[in-house]
């Protein structure tokens, strides 16, 4: 069943609420299927120094590597190949748009991760039931350590493939994550400068779990994506379902990076002053203009030169349209 989950969920159209969680058995656990992309496991002996993980994929819906990537593991639990030893709840974020083969249907689903947030639409929906699955799932695991990393991956080529971006949040993130990060082959690291209520940011903030958005190269159709350049950090997320502690190796191999500013489109005529396939961590000199706005003017780059990340003039009204980004220390 777990290995078929992922086609079952992506098949029934529209998907069937559940009016009651459905249960089974795996080699080392049970599963429950707490309604539509939402798959909690359950170890049949948990190890004491084990998380409980959230893995989700799929909050936009042309991201399918990371899908992908979850698929295989759910298979190797399937086999016995992974020794489950945490409790770990997969999700699957926004269905509709997965089987379009679109980033969102209305909206972007990972602007909407705030309580306070009461609009209407599927999106906003989505983002309730996905607020209230985490809320449910760290409940019952309180006593341990919270766990969360929202899997990727960037509409551009990026001068690093794989890159977590940390939400900003009161929680400190723990030394171990940047050893298994950077275990995990992630190249860079974005320390976020303010709140940004997307999913990863949800768990830092409202749980004080230890949060990341992850991304894993760079957008394809199913089928065209590279796995095998995702087996470190298959490793990492197989350590994490045994319950086990992953490898770590020095945080120095990775970029860190802070962001300075946040481009936000104000307008209707609106535009990046650069080429739009620009790939992510491009650097532009002081003096450069890098978007005009009808409404908030020209940025120009300040005294210091500042890197491009996730550029996208097509954003909605009030939206980021790009992060601005600087070099930073590595964390101490
Ligand atoms: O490549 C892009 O432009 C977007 C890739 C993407 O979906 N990134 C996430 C980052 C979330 C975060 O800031 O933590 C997003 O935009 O939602
Ligand atoms: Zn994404």
């Amino acid at each position: 069943m777990l290995g078929k989950w992922l086609d079952l969920t992506l098949e029934e159209v529209p998907p069937r609420p559940l009016s009651h969680s459905r249960e089974g058995r795996l080699p080392f656990g049970r599963y429950t299927l707490h309604g539509p992309g939402l798959l909690e496991l359950t170890p049949a002996i948990a190890r004491p120094e084990a998380r409980a993980c959230v893995l989700s994929a799929g909050i936009h819906g042309n991201e399918t590597a990371p899908i992908e990537l979850l698929g295989e593991l759910l298979s190797r639990l399937e086999a016995g190949l992974i020794r489950l030893g945490a409790p770990v709840l997969f999700v699957l974020g926004n269905i509709p748009a997965i089987r379009s083969g679109q980033r969102f249907i209305t909206t972007n689903l990972n602007r909407l991760f705030d309580r306070q947030q009461n609009e209407r639409g599927d999106e906003p929906q989505r983002a309730r039931e996905l607020m209230a699955a985490v809320d449910a799932f760290y409940a019952r695991h309180a006593e341990r350590a919270a766990l969360h990393y929202d899997l990727h991956t960037a509409i551009r080529d990026s001068r690093y493939p794989r890159f977590a971006v940390e939400p900003f949040a009161a929680t400190p993130i723990d030394a171990e994550q940047w050893r298994w990060l950077a275990a995990a082959d992630i190249q860079a690291v974005l320390h976020q400068h303010r709140h940004s209520w997307t999913f990863s940011h949800y768990s830092k903030h409202y749980h004080v779990a230890q949060a990341f958005t992850l991304e894993l190269g760079k957008v394809a159709a199913f089928g065209e994506n590279d796995l095998g350049a995702l087996r470190p950090m298959r490793a990492l997320l197989e350590a994490l379902l045994e319950g086990r502690e992953p490898s770590g190796t020095e945080p120095e191999r990775m970029r860190f990076f802070r962001v300075e500013h946040e481009l936000m489109r104000e307008a209707e005529d609106f535009t990046l002053c650069f080429a739009d396939d620009t790939p992510n961590f491009t650097e532009f000199a002081p003096g450069t203009r890098l978007a005009s706005d009808a409404v908030a003017g020209n940025f120009v780059v300040g005294d210091r030169p500042l890197a491009v990340v996730f550029p996208n003039a097509q954003v909605e009204l009030g939206a980021r349209a790009a992060l601005l980004v600087a070099p930073s220390p590595p964390p101490t």
